[in-house]
């Protein structure tokens, strides 16, 4: 690993850690365990703490992912459902992008699908981002430093799909992937099919791109199509810039076929970012 990578992966993991400190305590009695790389950091952080005794000790948690549960179950930490336990206290949980009012894409893992359901029940969900890039500059600006340096950044930190270009994705059932897909492709950046429903636009365009870009996403070290942890699809769709996460969550949600979005708009309420000089950031909405 280059120690540029090394540096930013220390961030991601004090990111972690640091998110845990903070929103884990004695009063917490269900957690909710996102998915992906960040987490197992996060996850050894509570795990610390329960030996420690510092989290009860009868903290249930609540897995997003197989990749979850597995850490769970490892752990001796209680495991349970979400329909066991459907009020959570706090989900922690990664990041693939997030914007300044901490809407975020997720879903890098596939496991978008039980990560909302997770978030959704959640009386906090926080989101913790190692890759920082695309909000630096905004963090930045706001603590007043080095204002002049990256104020070409600060553009570009504002909207989702600048960073993340693989795309939003879609978790789709396998009989209507073709389906969606093709819907997807009529998607317009200017429709807004839920204006008459009273859904109001800042009148500006959804997205970026005139025709997003989509493709089924191919598994690694399989071939074929990745399958979620509930037997679906996965479609990954580039808009380009996305200037009305919410607009274009429920605009795909209403599509006959898609089970979820990997877009959460307004569902997380505290973000951590681990930033590329090895410091760790905090944002709240
Ligand atoms: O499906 C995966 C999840 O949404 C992850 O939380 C997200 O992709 C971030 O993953 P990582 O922590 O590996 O960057």
């Amino acid at each position: 690993m280059s120690s540029k990578a090394q540096i930013i992966e220390h961030s991601k993991r004090e990111a972690a850690r640091a998110a845990v400190d903070k929103n884990v305590n004695l009063d917490v009695k269900v957690f909710g365990v996102g998915s992906g790389s960040t987490i197992v950091y996060a996850f050894e952080r509570l795990v610390e703490m329960h030996q420690q005794g510092l989290v009860r000790k009868d903290l249930i948690c609540i897995p997003t992912s197989y990749q979850a549960r597995t850490l769970i179950q490892k752990s001796g930490i209680r495991c349970a459902d979400l329909d066991e336990f459907p009020n959570v206290d706090v989900t922690i949980d990664g990041g693939d992008e997030v914007d300044h009012n901490l809407n975020a894409i997720k879903g890098g893992g596939a496991a978008h699908m039980r990560e909302k359901a997770v978030a959704k029940a959640s009386a906090k969900m926080v989101i913790v981002a190692g890759k920082i890039i695309p909000f630096v500059s905004f963090l930045f600006h706001e603590i007043n430093m080095y204002r002049l340096c990256f104020t070409d950044f600060r553009k570009n930190s504002e909207f989702l799909g600048t960073q993340w270009t693989n795309g939003v994705p879609v978790e789709v059932i396998p009989f209507a992937s073709e389906v969606v897909l093709q819907a997807i492709l009529k998607l317009s950046p200017k429709s807004n099919p839920f204006s008459k429903f009273g859904v109001q636009t800042d009148g500006k365009d959804m997205f970026e791109f005139d025709v997003p870009k989509v493709e089924m996403r191919a598994a690694v070290k399989k071939a074929g199509p990745v399958v979620t942890d509930n037997g679906n699809l996965i479609l990954d769709a580039n808009f380009g810039k996305i200037y009305n996460p919410q607009l274009l969550e429920l605009c795909l949600k209403q599509i006959t076929g898609v089970v979820e979005v990997g877009l959460f708009s307004g569902v997380a309420k505290e973000a951590w970012f681990g930033n590329e000089d090895g410091t760790v950031s905090v944002k709240h909405v």
